[in-house]
Formats: C-alpha cells, sequence, structure tokens
C-alpha cells in the first residue's frame, strides 16, 4: 500500500494556503506535518481526508488487492474536535461511530470495550461523554480510531491536552497501527514518540513548503 500525494495545492477563501505539495509514504509508515501556526497543517489534512478540495493536485491509495476509488473512503480522520455526543455515554458513542464507519476491507476493528481497555480508560464507559475531562474526552475519541478498520489515520494535534502517560499511550495505538500495515499522517507541535518517522514542514504560502525526508 502506498499513499501517493501530487503537486497538492489548496485555498481558503480567496487565499492560496500552500502549492506544490508532493510527498509518497508506504503502509507501516509514519508522515509528520509540521510547521508555524497557520501554515497550512490542517488544511492539508482535510483535504487528504477528503473533507476539503484540493485546488489542484491528486492524492491517491494505492492499495491492491483493496483498490480506492477515493483516498476519504480509507481514512480515519480525528481533528481538533472529539465527534462524540455529550448527552451519550461514551459506550453508545462508540458503539454509533463502530456501526456508523463500518470496515474497510482487508482488517477489522476491536469492540467497543477493548478499545476503551487500550485507552485506559476501561470502568467509565458507561458514564456520559460530557462528564469527562478532557483529557479523558480525547481518549474516547482516540478509541474511535480502534473500533472500525481504516488504513490510513490522519490526526490533528491528536495529543493537546493529554498527559504524558497517555502521549505514550497514543505513540503505542500508532505504533500497532503501523505495526497492521496502516498508515499515520499527524500534524503536530509536539513530538509524538514515534522513531524513524518522515517529516513535511510547511512554511506557508510565504515561503512554499519545503519537503524534509
Ligand atoms: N474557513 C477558512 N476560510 C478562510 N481562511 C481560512 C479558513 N480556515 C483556515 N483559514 C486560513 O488558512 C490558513 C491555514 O490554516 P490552517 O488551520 O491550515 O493552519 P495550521 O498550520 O493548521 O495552523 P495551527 O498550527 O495554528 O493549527 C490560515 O491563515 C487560516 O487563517
Amino acid at each position: 500500500m502506498r499513499l501517493v500525494a501530487e503537486g497538492l495545492s489548496a485555498t481558503r477563501g480567496e487565499d492560496l494556503i500552500f502549492q506544490d505539495i508532493s510527498f509518497e509514504i508506504a503502509g507501516g509508515e509514519a508522515l509528520v506535518v509540521k510547521g508555524p501556526n497557520g501554515s497550512g497543517k490542517s488544511t492539508l489534512l482535510r483535504v487528504l481526508a477528503g473533507l476539503l478540495p484540493a485546488e489542484s493536485g491528486t492524492a491517491k491509495l494505492l492499495a491492491a488487492p483493496h483498490p480506492v476509488e477515493r483516498l476519504g473512503e480509507a481514512c480515519h480522520y480525528l481533528g481538533h474536535r472529539n465527534a462524540m455526543k455529550r448527552e451519550l455515554t461514551v459506550d453508545e458513542n462508540l458503539a454509533f461511530w463502530k456501526d456508523f464507519f463500518g470496515d474497510f476491507p482487508g482488517d477489522a476493528g476491536v469492540d467497543v470495550d477493548e478499545a476503551v481497555e487500550s485507552v485506559g480508560l476501561g470502568g467509565i464507559a458507561h458514564l456520559p461523554f460530557g462528564y469527562l475531562s478532557a483529557g479523558q474526552q480525547r481518549r474516547m475519541a482516540m478509541a474511535k480510531l480502534l473500533v472500525a478498520w481504516r488504513p490510513v489515520w490522519i490526526l490533528d494535534e491528536p495529543t493537546a491536552a493529554l498527559d504524558v502517560a497517555a502521549e505514550t499511550m497514543f505513540a503505542g495505538l500508532v505504533m500497532a497501527h503501523l505495526g497492521r500495515g496502516g498508515i499515520a499522517i499527524a500534524a503536530t507541535h509536539q513530538p509524538l514518540g514515534l522513531d524513524g518517522v518522515k517529516e513535511l514542514r510547511m512554511t506557508g504560502f510565504a515561503g512554499v513548503a519545503e519537503t524534509v525526508w
């Protein structure tokens, strides 16, 4: 499996945010997107996840024997917001997402109990999501990545508001995902604790993006 981005550019409103971004990552690899505030990291992730159209260029997943028409279909997107209903319990939220997403061909997500255990919060999944602390809510949002299989994880500041133990836990989840042949692309200002990752540095349109491998 390979994710290939070629000549991507994107606009927000009237403004060109970045242009001519190209990179390639294989199954089992992670790409960390770095750059100052406003340089376009979130915009790039949203383009890859299919949530914003690219102005030009392409991003494709070459994934025999499961060809993918649109990259977004193969992606889990964990954005700044957790996308969980505050009034529903954690169990109910995760069961909804498991059912809604379903599995992408090739592998399967774990059940809700196992996902909650994996993020270290077994025992509180019966509580309404809104009762949880900010860090616990973020951990539970990470559990969404586990309940349905998607080969590509798109992660926007995944560890913001997390303590050191949770950062370590999340690095373990990402490593396990890579170990299953998955791909992870993360925008972050903090080190994710992953070894041997590729890096893409965004400099904003004032200085066009530069890649560092
Ligand atoms: N909906 C929008 N309409 C117009 N401009 C936008 C919109 N959303 C973002 N922008 C602009 O696009 C540029 C890139 O924003 P983006 O959120 O991609 O940056 P970022 O690198 O992720 O920043 P940060 O590190 O602060 O999260 C910024 O100048 C921002 O003001």
